[in-house]
């Protein structure tokens, strides 16, 4: 069976950006209109800034989001905050399980999972991240570890609505090294068959996102493989010339 996936292009924008980083911002908002009807594009700008970008992009249709979430919708959780929160603030997505927050902050499955139930609770949509370390696959261990993350870090409620996968390989992260297209292919072959087996025929629609060192100058070949929906930028998406590139590179 196949399945028409809208491509989805996400920006990550981790631990940069200031108040002056809101031309950037506006500058993509700007450019949407024109492609909205072929790609769907959203930015996870550092909280400080949800709220200005959430005002800035009212009506142009980009999706703004947090880059986590906790798993309690309040409490006394220092330095938290709740899915929610992500909403009240304007946000429509947030990140969960990304492989800084997995190795930095000792996230497991377990807890990514009820972060991911906590997006659906708070009609977020959840962009789940999983991805293999460089002695993993090294060591022929790569699918089995995105299996292992998959089952783990996925709710059971998840559809193709609320829940987006992102496949980033911890060693591409930010090293402008990427896997091959045959790699590429072969892991997002993977990730679709485990949705396929654990949700039947809806798993065919859920969209899986590629990301680690995606730039203009490799999107085009990267989006093209089978089973790439889009993809999740960290570097290149603090810019909007380069954001809109790759956006523009997931429908050409
Ligand atoms: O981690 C990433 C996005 O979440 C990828 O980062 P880079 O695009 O900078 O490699």
């Amino acid at each position: 069976m196949t399945v028409a996936r809208k491509p989805l292009v996400a920006g990550n924008w981790k631990m940069h950006g200031l108040a002056s980083s809101a031309p950037e911002f506006v500058q993509m908002v700007g450019a949407y209109p024109a492609i909205k009807d072929k790609v769907d594009l959203m930015v996870f700008p550092p909280a400080t800034l949800l709220t200005s970008f959430a005002t800035a992009t009212r009506g142009a249709g980009v999706i703004v989001g947090a880059q986590d979430c906790h798993p309690e919708a309040s409490g006394a959780f220092t330095g938290d905050i709740s899915a929610e929160m992500v909403r009240d603030a304007g946000g429509g997505a947030v990140i969960v399980g990304h492989s800084e927050r997995r190795g930095d902050h000792r996230e497991t499955d377990q807890l990514i999972r009820a972060k991911a139930k906590a997006a659906l609770r708070a009609k977020l949509i959840g962009v789940v991240c999983v991805g293999e370390t460089e002695d993993e696959r090294k060591s022929g261990r790569a699918l089995e570890v995105v299996g292992r993350q998959l089952a783990g870090s996925l709710p059971d409620e998840s559809s193709p609505e609320t829940i987006v996968v992102a496949y980033e390989p911890v060693w591409a992260i930010g090293t402008g090294l990427t896997p091959t297209v045959d790699e590429v292919a072969e892991t997002h072959r993977f990730i679709r068959d485990e949705l396929a087996r654990r949700f039947g025929d809806t798993g065919r629609a859920f969209r899986v996102l590629y990301g680690g060192s995606v730039k203009p100058g490799n999107a085009a070949e990267l989006l093209a493989v089978a089973d790439v929906d889009g993809a999740l930028v960290g570097g290149a998406s603090l810019k909007a010339e380069s954001f809109l590139a790759i956006a523009r590179a997931a429908f050409a």
